[in-house]
Order: structure tokens, then C-alpha cells, then sequence
């Protein structure tokens, strides 16, 4: 089942085209990394698939993809564990979500700090989000979309600011939560080693779409040149 298929789509900013004339087909279960260097595209593709989903949600009975994109938008003020619920806010009522938010549910708190605790967050889950690092709001902010546990997963840059070993087991908790993913990625080993297949951007164009295990780290220099 083909999840997006883009003909001939042109991707711009006002005037400036960023990507021009994609045709992708992309289809439910595939693990997709998004390589190019900075600048090629890959937010943008990405943040055009959600609003694509976004849109077709009227003749779905919700959109189907949950999206982590580089810089999530947390209230800083309420802690990790209330910005992971708000992942599901609309499952529920208002009188349990403003309960919620002075009490705890049990079954949310468990759920949730077994998320926290693969994205090695557990010990800040009821810390306020203003006083994380970094790194520690982006985990923040993927695990609110993970927690939405929706079929597929676009996700922008979603280990740029751990070690390659929480990479890795990050990565895998991804495939978990997710039947079908789409990152954005800096690191070609890990996009080799964890997706399926790779989609290279470079000036403006699709320059590499093909199965990671046909490729090499050598191929995928010259999106870097
Ligand atoms: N909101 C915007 N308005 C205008 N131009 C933008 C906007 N967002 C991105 N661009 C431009 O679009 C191009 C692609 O940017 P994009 O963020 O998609 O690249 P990227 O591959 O994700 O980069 P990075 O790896 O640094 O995150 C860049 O030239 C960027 O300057």
C-alpha cells in the first residue's frame, strides 16, 4: 500500500524552489533515512509529507503520523511527563486531561516512563521541561510522538544530539513504536545499518533512492561533495 506518492512535486519557499520535481513513492512498512547535507532538503521534505498527511486526514478517521520535528515545541513550564501526554490529549476528555495535570494517572505514568527510560529520560519525568539540556527536550519532544504510537513516524534529525551508542538503541525503539519510518539523518552509517532504504537529496533533486543493503558508505559520498 502506497502510503505518499509524489509526481513531479515542487517544494518552495515564496519564490525559491528547494526541491523541484520529486517523484517518491513511498510505501506502509518501509524504514526510509533521508540523507544530503545541511541545506539539501530534508526538513522540508519531511515537514511536506506531514502537512500531505495533516490534509488527508478528512477522509481517515485521524491522520496517521505522528512527527518529531528538530525543534518540538514544549511547554517549558510543565514537566517531560506532561509533555509526553499531550501526545494524546485528544483520546481523551478535558475533565481527565486537567486531572491528569494534578494528578497523575498511574497507567499514563507507567506507559510513559517505559518510554523515558529507553530515551534515557526516566529520572527527569516529572522534572520541568525549562530545566532539561538540549538533547534532553528533543528526547522530550520524540518521545510525545512516539507515545502517539500512530502506523508511521516522520521524524527530523531524531539522534543529532546523542552518542552512537543511544543512537542506535534510539533508532531501534523507533522501529518499535513505528511500523513505517521516515528520519532525517546526518549519519550514513546509521542510516545504512537501521533503514532500509536511503533517500539522498542534493541540489535540490533526488541523487540516491535505493535499498541501503545495495549501497555503501562510498556511495553515499557524493551527497557530501
Ligand atoms: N521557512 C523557510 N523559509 C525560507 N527558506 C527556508 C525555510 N526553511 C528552510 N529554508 C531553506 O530551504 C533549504 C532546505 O532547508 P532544510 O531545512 O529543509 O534543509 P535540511 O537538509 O533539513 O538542513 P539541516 O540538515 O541543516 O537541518 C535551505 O536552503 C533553507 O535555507
Amino acid at each position: 500500500m502506497s502510503l505518499f506518492d509524489l509526481q513531479d512535486v515542487s517544494i518552495s519557499y515564496d519564490e525559491t524552489v528547494v526541491l523541484a520535481n520529486l517523484n517518491l513513492t513511498i510505501h506502509a512498512g518501509e524504514r526510509i533515512a533521508l540523507l544530503g547535507k545541511s541545506g539539501s532538503g530534508k526538513s522540508t521534505l519531511l515537514r511536506y509529507l506531514y502537512e500531505l498527511s495533516s490534509a488527508q486526514k478528512t477522509h481517515k478517521p485521524s491522520n496517521q503520523c505522528a512527527w518529531a520535528p528538530q525543534a518540538p515545541a514544549l511547554s517549558q513550564s510543565l514537566s517531560v511527563y506532561h509533555n509526553v501526554y499531550m501526545g494524546r490529549l485528544n483520546e481523551y476528555p478535558t475533565w481527565r486531561n486537567l486531572w491528569n495535570l494534578i494528578r497523575p494517572f498511574e497507567n499514563n505514568v507507567t506507559e510513559i516512563k517505559k518510554l523515558l527510560d529507553v530515551l534515557r529520560l526516566k529520572d527527569e519525568c516529572f522534572n520541568k521541561v525549562n530545566a532539561l539540556s538540549g538533547g534532553q527536550q528533543q528526547r522530550t519532544g520524540l518521545a510525545r510522538a512516539l507515545y502517539q504510537e500512530k502506523p508511521v513516524l516522520l521524524a527530523d534529525e531524531p539522534v543529532s544530539a546523542v552518542d552512537e551508542y543511544q543512537a542506535e538503541e534510539i533508532i531501534k525503539c523507533l522501529q518499535s513504536y513505528s511500523q513505517t519510518i521516515i528520519l532525517g539523518l546526518h549519519d550514513s552509517y546509521l542510516a545504512l545499518n537501521h533503514c532500509d532504504r536511503i533517500i539522498g537529496l542534493k541540489d535540490g533533486k533526488v541523487l540516491v533512492d535505493s535499498p541501503s543493503s545495495q549501497l555503501t558508505m562510498a556511495d553515499l559520498a557524493c551527497l557530501y561533495q
